[in-house]
C-alpha cells in the first residue's frame, strides 16, 4: 500500500465557495503572458515510455521478449533476430519505466511534477497512448478502481498498489492545496469520445446506463468568439474531497464504452478525458486577491488496434476504425507540428480539436506511451515507439493561465447571477418575461437586429440546413462508406496482413527465386556459354573433321598416289625383277657360257696337257726307244767292236784310223742324235712353255673376264641395291611421314576428343550439380542422352580412328616389316655378297697369285729342266768329249801299247757304256721326273682350277637361285603389298563414304 502524502490537512473541509462558470472548462481564461525563460523558446512534449510485464497469454505462447528497457539510460531497445526478420532499434525518451516499475514509482517520477505545474496555474495534459491492452487504463486509473482503490483508501487511508495516475493526482492536488491551506475550488469532468461523439460520462445516471446507445445525448464541441473550444452542456462536478473524486471516477469508468477483445478483456472503445479544473485563491503582497486557474487533462486514449489481432468485428470494427481514425489524426497533427508544416489538422477529429492547446499550444503536455514486451505485439510496439519518438519533438509554449482578481470574478459572477435570477423568476411566475426596461429596449433593438439577422440567418440556416441535410446524407453516406471502407480497410488490412505475410513469404521466395533465377541465369548463361563453346567446339570439330576429311581425302589421294606410285614401283620392281631375271639369265647364260668356255678351256687345257703329256710320253718313249736303239746299237757296236779289237790289235794303225773314223762318225751321229733329242726336248719344252703361257694368258684372260664380270655384276648389284635402298628409304620416309601424320592426327583427334569429353563431362557435371532438380533431371537426361550420343560418336570416332590407325599401323608395320625384312635380307645379301665378292676376289687373287706362283714355279721348273737338260747336254757333251778324249787316249795308248790297249779300251768302253747307261738312266729319270713334274704340275693346276670352276659353278648356281629367290621375294612382297593395300584402300574408301 502506498502512503499518501501528509499534506492533506483540509481533507473533508467544505468546498470552496468559488463558482466557476461553464466557460472555465472551455479555457476562456486569459493566459497570463508571464512566460518563464525556458518556456519562451518552447518546451518539448515530455514522453514517458512504460513497458508492461508480459501477460498470461503471452507467457503461454512463450514467445521471446523483444523490448528491453534501460531505465538508467532512458532507452528502449527493440531487438529481433530471426532468419526472416532482423530488427535492432533503440529509442531515447524522457523517462523509461520497465515492466517491473510500480504504479507509485511511475507516478512519482513521471506525473507528480506535471501535477505540480497544474497547481502552478498551467494547463497540463497527460496522454496515455499505446496499443490496446498495453496498460493505458492501468496507468491512468489503475487496477480494480471500483473495489480496491476506493475501499483501501477509505479504510486504510492508503492507496492500493495498483492505483493509477488519476487518483494519485487528485490526492496530490488535495494534499498540496490543503497543505498550503489554500482556498480553492476543484471541478472535474469526465467525458468520452466514442465514434466521434462526445458524451458526458458523469451526466448518465443509473437509469440511462441501460438506455440504448442512441439515447445517449452527444455533446457539441463549440468555439467561443475568442477561439476557445468548449463543450456545450458538459456537466462539471465540483468536488471538495478526494473521496468524491473516486466516486466520480468510479461512476465515469462504469459509463465508459468497454468491450472484450482478444487482446484485452476490458478494452476501452473510446477516448476518455478526465479533467480537473482548479481555482486557487492567492493573495498578493498588496492584499489583492487573485484567482489562479490550473487545469489537468488526463487522457486515456483508446488503444491503437490491429483489428485482425484484436478480433474486432462489425460494430467493434467500426469502433476500431474510428479509434484508428482519431489516432491517425493525432499522428498527422504530431507530424505537422514536428515538420512545422503550415496547416495542422486539429479539426479533423474531436479529440484533437478539443485538445488542440495540448499539442503545440500553451499547455504542458506529457505523453505516456505504453508498450508490450512480447514479440506478438512487436509491430504495434514499433509503431508506438516511432509515434512517441516523433511526438517528443513537438514544442509547446506553456503559459500560466491569467489570474483574475477576486472582485472582478465576483462582479462577473454577480452579473451572471442576476441574469440567471431574472430568468428564474420569469420562469417561476410563468406570466411573461420580466426584463428591466433599459434591458428591454436594448434587447428589443438587439432583437430587431437579431430578427434581421435571424431572418438572414434563417435563410442562411435554411440553405445551410439543406446543405446540412445534404451534408448529413453525405455524411451518413460517407459514414456508411467509411464504415464499409473501414470494414473493407480492416478486411484489406487483414488481407494486407496476409498479403504482407504472403509478401514476406513471397519476398523470401522471390529472393530465393531471384537467387535461383540468378543461379539459373548464371547456369543458363553458363549453359549458353558452354553450349556456345560446345557449338564452337562442334564447329571447330566439324571444321577439323572437314579438315580431317579433306586430309583423309588428301591422304586417300596420297594413298592412291602412293598406291599408284607403288603400282609404278611394283611395275618398276617387276621390270627390275624382269631385268634382273633377264640379266641373271644373261649372267646365268654368260656364266654357263663362261663355265662351258672354262670347261672347254679346261678340257682343252686338259686335252692339251694330256696331249702334251702324251707327246711327252711319246717323245720319252721315242727317246727311250732311241736310247734303247742307241744302247742296242752301242752294245752291238761294242760287241762288234770286240771282234775288230783283235783285228785292231793287230792292225792298230788301221784300226785306229778306222775307229777314229768310226768314232768320228759315231760322235757325229751321237751329236746329231743328241741335237735331235735336244731339239725335240726343246720343241717339247717350247710347246709346254707355249702351252703354259697360253694357259696363263687364258687363265689371266678368264680371271680378268671373271673380275670384270664380277665387278660389273657387283656394280649392277650396287646400283640395284642403291635403287632398292633408295626405294626402301623413300618407302620408309613415306611410311614414317604417314605414321607421323597419322600419329599427329590421331593424337590431335585424341586430345580434342579427350578435351571435348572432359569439358563436356565437366560442364555436364556442373550443370547437373547446379541446376534445380527438375531441370537437373531434364538436363541430366539430356546430358546423358548427349553424353551417350557424344560417347557413341566419340567411341565411333575413336573406334574408327583406332581401327584406321590399327589398320594403317598394321599395314605400315607390314610394309615396314616387309621393307625391313627385305632391307635386312638385301643388306645381309649385299653384305654376304660383298663378303663373298671380297672373299671371291681375295680367293681369286690368291688363286691368281698361286697360279702365277705355280706358273712361275712351272716356268722355273721348266727352266730348271732346260738348265738340267742343258747341263745334261753339256754333261753328255763333256762325257762325249771326255769319251772322245779317253778314246783318243786309249787310241793313243793302244797305239802305244797293242795289248794293253784293247783291254783298256774294252774296259774303257764298258765304263763308257756304264757311264752312258748311268747318264741314260739319269736322263730317263730326269725325263721321268720332268714328266712326273709336268703331270703333277698339270694335276696341281687342274686341282686348283677345278674347285675354282666348281666354286664358280656353285656360285653361279647360288647366285642365280638367290637372285631368282630375291626376285621372287620382291615380287611376293610387292604382290603382298598390293594385296594388303588394295583391300585396305577399298576399306578406307568404304569408311570414307
Ligand atoms: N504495468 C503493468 N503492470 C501490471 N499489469 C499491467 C500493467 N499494465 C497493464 N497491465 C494489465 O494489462 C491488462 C490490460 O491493461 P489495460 O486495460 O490498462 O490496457 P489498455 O491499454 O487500457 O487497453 P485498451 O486500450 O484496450 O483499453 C490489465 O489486466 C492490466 O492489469
Amino acid at each position: 500500500m502506498d502512503t499518501p502524502k501528509s499534506y492533506h490537512q483540509r481533507r473533508g473541509s467544505t468546498p470552496s465557495p468559488l463558482l466557476m462558470s461553464q466557460t472555465l472548462w472551455s479555457s476562456t481564461e486569459k493566459p497570463c503572458r508571464g512566460l518563464r525563460s525556458d518556456d519562451e523558446k518552447g518546451v518539448n512534449v515530455k514522453v514517458v515510455l512504460r513497458c508492461r510485464p508480459p501477460n498470461e497469454d503471452e507467457m503461454k505462447v512463450k514467445g521471446p521478449l523483444v523490448i528491453s528497457c534501460n531505465e538508467l539510460k532512458q532507452e528502449v531497445a527493440a531487438t529481433l533476430n530471426t532468419a526472416i526478420k532482423q530488427i535492432n532499434k533503440s529509442f531515447l525518451f524522457d523517462k523509461v519505466c520497465g515492466p517491473s516499475s510500480q504504479q507509485k514509482d511511475f507516478y512519482d517520477q513521471s506525473v507528480a511534477p506535471l501535477v505540480n505545474e497544474a497547481l502552478e496555474g498551467y494547463t497540463c495534459t497527460i496522454f496515455a497512448y499505446g496499443q490496446t491492452g498495453t496498460g493505458k487504463t492501468y496507468t491512468m486509473e489503475g487496477e480494480a478502481v471500483k473495489e480496491k482503490i476506493l475501499s483501501d483508501f477509505l479504510f486504510n487511508g492508503e492507496f492500493h498498489k495498483n492505483a493509477g495516475v488519476i487518483p494519485r493526482a487528485v490526492q496530490q492536488i488535495f494534499d498540496i492545496l490543503e497543505s498550503q491551506k489554500a482556498e480553492y475550488s476543484m471541478k472535474v469532468a469526465y467525458i468520452e469520445i466514442y465514434n466521434e461523439e462526445i458524451t458526458d460520462l458523469l451526466s448518465l445516471d443509473e437509469e440511462s446506463k441501460s438506455i440504448d446507445e442512441k439515447t445517449r445525448k452527444p455533446l457539441a464541441l463549440m468555439e467561443d468568439g475568442k477561439g476557445a473550444v468548449f463543450i456545450r452542456g458538459l456537466e462539471e462536478v465540483t468536488v471538495s474531497t478526494a473521496d468524491e473524486i473516486y466516486k466520480i471516477l468510479e461512476k465515469g469508468s462504469a459509463n465508459k464504452h468497454t468491450a472484450e477483445t482478444l487482446l484485452n478483456k476490458q478494452s476501452n472503445r473510446s477516448h476518455s478525458i478526465f479533467s480537473i479544473t482548479l481555482h486557487v485563491k492567492e493573495c498578493t503582497h498588496e492584499g489583492l486577491e487573485l484567482i489562479k486557474c490550473g487545469k489537468l487533462n488526463l487522457v486515456d486514449l483508446a488503444g491503437s488496434e490491429n483489428i485482425l489481432r484484436s478480433g474486432a468485428k462489425e460494430g467493434r470494427a467500426r469502433e476500431a476504425g474510428e479509434i484508428n481514425k482519431s489516432l491517425l489524426t493525432l499522428g498527422r497533427i504530431i507530424n505537422a507540428l514536428v515538420d512545422h508544416s503550415g496547416h495542422v489538422p486539429y479539426r479533423d477529429s474531436k479529440l484533437t480539436r478539443f485538445l488542440r492547446d495540448s499539442l503545440g499550444g500553451k499547455t504542458k503536455t506529457c505523453i505516456i506511451a505504453t508498450v508490450s514486451p512480447s514479440i506478438q505485439c512487436l509491430e504495434e510496439t514499433l509503431s508506438t515507439l516511432e509515434y512517441a519518438n516523433r511526438a517528443k519533438q513537438i514544442k509547446n509554449r506553456p503559459e500560466v493561465n491569467q489570474k483574475v482578481t477576486k472582485s472582478a470574478l465576483i462582479k462577473d459572477l454577480y452579473v451572471e447571477m442576476d441574469s440567471l435570477k431574472q430568468e428564474l423568476h420569469a420562469t417561476r411566475e410563468k406570466n411573461g418575461i420580466y426584463i428591466p426596461q433599459d434591458r428591454y429596449l436594448s434587447e428589443e433593438a438587439a432583437q430587431k437586429a437579431l430578427v434581421e439577422k435571424l431572418k438572414f440567418k434563417e435563410f442562411d440556416l435554411e440553405s445551410k440546413n439543406k446543405k446540412l441535410i445534404e451534408l448529413q446524407d453525405l455524411y451518413d453516406y460517407q459514414r456508411q462508406l467509411t464504415a464499409d471502407l473501414t470494414e473493407q480497410l480492416e478486411r484489406t488490412r487483414r488481407e494486407l496482413k496476409n498479403a504482407e505475410q504472403a509478401f514476406n513469404d513471397l519476398e523470401t521466395k522471390y529472393t530465393r527465386a531471384k537467387e535461383t533465377i540468378q543461379e539459373k541465369d548464371y547456369l543458363v548463361s553458363d549453359l549458353i556459354k558452354s553450349e556456345k563453346a560446345m557449338t564452337d567446339k562442334a564447329l571447330e570439330l566439324r571444321a577439323k573433321v572437314e579438315n580431317a576429311e579433306s586430309e583423309i581425302s588428301s591422304l586417300f589421294t596420297k594413298i592412291e598416289k602412293s598406291i599408284s606410285r607403288q603400282e609404278r614401283n611394283r611395275i618398276l620392281v617387276q621390270s627390275l625383277q624382269n631385268k634382273l631375271t633377264h640379266q641373271l639369265e644373261i649372267l646365268k647364260r654368260k656364266t654357263a657360257v663362261s663355265v662351258t668356255n672354262q670347261e672347254q678351256q679346261l678340257n682343252v687345257l686338259l686335252e692339251d696337257t694330256q696331249s702334251f703329256l702324251a707327246t711327252k710320253r711319246r717323245a720319252t718313249d721315242e727317246l727311250k726307244t732311241q736310247l734303247q736303239k742307241l744302247k742296242d746299237k752301242y752294245s752291238s757296236d761294242i760287241q762288234n767292236f770286240a771282234v775288230p779289237a783283235q783285228e785292231l790289235h793287230e792292225n792298230s794303225q788301221l784300226a785306229f784310223r778306222e775307229v777314229n773314223s768310226e768314232e768320228s762318225k759315231h760322235s757325229s751321229s751321237f751329236m746329231d742324235l743328241v741335237g735331235k733329242i735336244s731339239t725335240d726336248v726343246n720343241a717339247i719344252l717350247n710347246g709346254l712353255q707355249g702351252n703354259i703361257r697360253e694357259l696363263e694368258v687364258k687363265i689371266n684372260a678368264f680371271v680378268r673376264q671373271e673380275q670384270q664380270y664380277q665387278t660389273r655384276r657387283y656394280q649392277e648389284i650396287q646400283i640395284t641395291s642403291e635403287v632398292l635402298l633408295n626405294f626402301f628409304k623413300t618407302l620408309n620416309t613415306y611410311i614414317s611421314k604417314l605414321r607421323l601424320m597419322d600419329e599427329k592426327s590421331q593424337s590431335i583427334n585424341d586430345q580434342q576428343l579427350c578435351t571435348l569429353e572432359e569439358k563436356f563431362e565437366e560442364l555436364a557435371a556442373s550443370e547437373e550439380r547446379q541446376l534445380i532438380k527438375k531441370v537437373a533431371e531434364l538436363i541430366s537426361a539430356s546430358n546423358s542422352k548427349k553424353k551417350r550420343l557424344v560417347q557413341t560418336a566419340v567411341d565411333g570416332l575413336r573406334e574408327c580412328s583406332s581401327i584406321k590407325t590399327r589398320n594403317l599401323n598394321a599395314e605400315f608395320s607390314n610394309i615396314q616389316g616387309c621393307a625391313n625384312s627385305a632391307y635386312d635380307d638385301w643388306t645381309s645379301y649385299i653384305g654376304s655378297k660383298e663378303a663373298h665378292h671380297i672373299e671371291d676376289s681375295t680367293r681369286l687373287e690368291f688363286w691368281k697369285s698361286n697360279l702365277a706362283g705355280n706358273i712361275d714355279c712351272c716356268l722355273a721348273e721348266s727352266e730348271g729342266v732346260e738348265d738340267r737338260w742343258r747341263n745334261a747336254q753339256e754333261l753328255l757333251l763333256c762325257q762325249e768329249t771326255r769319251t772322245i778324249n779317253s778314246i783318243d787316249c786309249i787310241m793313243k795308248s793302244a797305239m802305244e801299247s797293242n795289248g794293253k790297249i784293247s783291254t783298256q779300251l774294252s774296259s774303257t768302253v764298258t765304263s763308257i757304256l756304264e757311264e752312258t747307261a748311268i747318264s741314260r738312266r739319269n736322263l730317263i729319270s730326269a725325263i721321268e721326273s720332268l714328266q712326273k713334274l709336268d703331270r703333277n704340275e698339270c694335276e696341281k693346276i687342274y686341282s686348283i682350277i677345278h674347285p675354282c670352276v666348281e666354286d664358280m659353278k656353285q656360285m653361279k648356281d647360288s647366285h642365280s637361285s638367290e637372285v631368282s629367290e630375291i626376285a621372287e621375294n620382291a615380287g611376293k612382297v610387292l604382290t603382298d603389298e598390293y594385296k594388303v593395300d588394295e583391300p585396305s584402300s577399298s576399306t578406307l574408301r568404304k569408311k570414307k563414304s
